[in-house]
């Protein structure tokens, strides 16, 4: 796979075998001129068979990963670091909330009414935290009544404490504590996500809401050495993060037990149930000990839900599962700024640079489509003496890692990313992401320009549109952008109406109020089993490999 939508995971690939020996048997009565030349091309072949053997291992199975990343900080001050919320954080209180689904339970105000323990609470106020955003706010309760979730919010509104918060409260208020030093760790939780760097930002968050108790996360993710992972877990594991190969590689070599499983979360729920992570979220569901969606409590979060996704993921939900509906589903962050720049395909380079310019030492997000169109771009950015560095599935992941470091401590004020770095980051202070190549799919727009505006900051996002390349989005984008009461211009609503724009594809969302798929137009629930994907309609125009 080229990594289309549906294309992920580098390094862990499966049915790699050896390429068979042949056996030779000289002739008991040949003469020895013809044993000897025999034995000559025989043995000039062996030894050309183990260097041929290695190479098509490397080539199939890829190199040993050997990198063991930088332990986290054991630092209180820099565990607890955060970013400040923004001017628009009490807007959220604004914001439409619609819970569907039978007998929801009444919504918090404050943490307080969370009923954490004091750890957990403690660490909350050390966080930053001084009230709980609106997905939060009906998160926890549901979670806390020990309900199936589909939750759906904007982009930077707090999800990952939404599911964090209550699932460490009821670890602790039951008291569980981690095994240690054992062969198997079976945990109470585990929570996946599409990419290494964001299930690594939940597990740090885990990390930091369980300060100083006895709850203990662990992660797992490719690019990363996996005897160094095993050690890790077997020092004790009650929340697994993980990105699905890994995590699924760690259950098949008996490292993970899943029986005791009481909560699976969905991070980027809707990516995780797309073509490409689908099937690994069946075979985990699927795996033997996994207790059924009868016997564990299953959530699901992202910014955005596709129709089609939300009809899949009923197939991991109880059938009175909830669903949170956060202001619009698959709505773009209303405190992005987004502006639209037409351009040709051979004039964005220069009209970048002007852009960067203009914009001074703002910390940027550059979002192109392809792996080496990203090396390229940071390539020209460098030389034009803007600190530049890049993310992509090509990078090994101690580059990704330094990447990410450098352009969250500010030495690199520019960060070339593809699709990997869409979804769910969050680096304080990005003031700016610049659509260089725009997506072909909507929702991958909601969450690149969800990088910024985080949290009730305000950001900026500027997109290069290429009338040829970029019609499809049109119509789309048009929706988009009045939903968040932006500007639209003209030339896009022409481009959006004018006939050039296929009526079918990327078809405008509805309203929130309408986006519990259960109440559908007939206003019917779905069965059980009965659903099939739909998704094969949708795919990314990016060479990018995930997880
Ligand atoms: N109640 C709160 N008070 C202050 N800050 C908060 C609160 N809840 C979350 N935050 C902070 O807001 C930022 C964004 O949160 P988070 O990453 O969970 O957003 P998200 O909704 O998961 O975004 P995305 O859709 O991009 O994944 C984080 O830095 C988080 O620590």
């Amino acid at each position: 796979s080229r990594g289309r939508r549906g294309g992920r995971g580098g390094s862990y690939r499966q049915g790699t075998s050896l390429i068979p020996l042949v056996v030779v048997f000289y002739p008991l009565h040949a003469n020895a001129t013809l044993t000897l030349k025999l034995h000559v091309i025989i043995s000039a072949a062996c030894q050309l068979y183990l260097p041929l053997c290695a190479a098509f291992l490397f080539l199939t199975a890829g190199p040993r990963v050997t990198y063991i990343p930088p332990p986290p900080s054991e630092d209180e001050e820099s565990i607890f670091s955060h970013y400040e919320s923004g001017v628009n954080f009490d807007k959220y209180d604004e914001i439409l909330v619609d819970v569907s689904g039978t007998n929801p339970p009444p919504a918090i105000m404050t943490f307080d009414e969370a009923a954490l323990c004091e750890s957990l609470k403690r660490n909350v106020s050390k966080s930053g935290y001084v009230k709980p955003t609106p997905v939060q706010k009906h998160g926890i309760p549901i979670i806390s009544a020990g309900r199936d979730l589909m939750a759906c919010a904007q982009t930077g509104s707090g999800k990952t404490a939404a599911f964090l918060l209550p699932i460490l409260q009821q670890l602790m208020a039951d008291g569980a504590a981690a095994s240690c030093f054992s062969e198997m760790q079976e945990p109470d939780a585990i929570i996946v996500a599409p990419t290494r760097e964001l299930i690594n930002q939940i597990y740090l968050e885990a990390r930091k809401f369980a300060y100083g108790t006895c709850v203990r996360p662990v992660v797992v993710y490719g690019g990363v050495s996996t005897g160094h992972q095993i050690r890790d877990l077997s020092r004790g594991c009650n929340v697994l993060c993980g990105t699905p190969g890994r995590l699924l590689d760690m259950i098949g070599r008996g490292k993970v037990g899943l029986t005791k499983v009481r909560y699976l979360v969905l991070d980027e729920a809707d990516r995780m149930l797309d073509m490409g992570f689908e099937p690994d979220m069946r075979r985990l569901v699927g795996s033997p000990g996994m207790p059924s969606k009868e016997n564990r409590q299953t959530l699901m979060f992202s910014a955005t839900f596709p129709e089609d996704i939300q009809r899949l993921a009923a197939d991991f939900l109880k059938t009175d599962y909830l669903f949170l509906a956060v202001g619009i589903v698959g709505g773009a962050c209303s405190d992005v700024e987004q502006t639209f720049v037409q351009v040709t395909k051979f004039a964005k380079r220069e009209q970048l640079i002007d852009l960067l310019k203009s914009t001074g030492s703002e910390r940027t997000m550059v979002f192109v489509e392809t792996k080496r169109q990203a090396d390229f771009i940071a390539t020209i950015l460098c030389q034009e003496k803007f600190p530049t560095t890049s993310i992509h599935g090509d990078r090994e992941q101690w580059q990704r890692e330094q990447a990410l470091g450098d352009f969250r401590s500010g030495k690199c004020s520019v960060l070339v990313a593809t699709s990997v770095g869409a979804r769910g980051l969050d680096i304080p202070d990005v003031q700016f992401v610049v659509n260089f190549d725009l997506p072909n799919n909507i929702d991958e727009y909601v969450h690149r320009i969800g990088r910024t505006g985080r949290c009730g900051n305000t950001g900026r996002a500027v997109s290069f549109y290429d009338p040829v390349a970029d019609s499809e989005l049109a119509r789309s984008l048009v929706t988009i952008l009045s939903k968040a009461q932006q500007e639209v211009p003209s030339w896009l609503e022409e481009s959006a109406f004018s006939g050039h724009s296929p009526s079918g594809f990327n078809p405008p969302r509805k309203h929130f109020a309408s986006t519990d798929l259960r109440k559908g137009p007939q206003g019917g629930f779905f069965q059980d089993g009965s659903v099939t994907s739909q998704l094969a309609v949708q795919t990314a125009a990016d060479d990018e490999e995930w997880e």
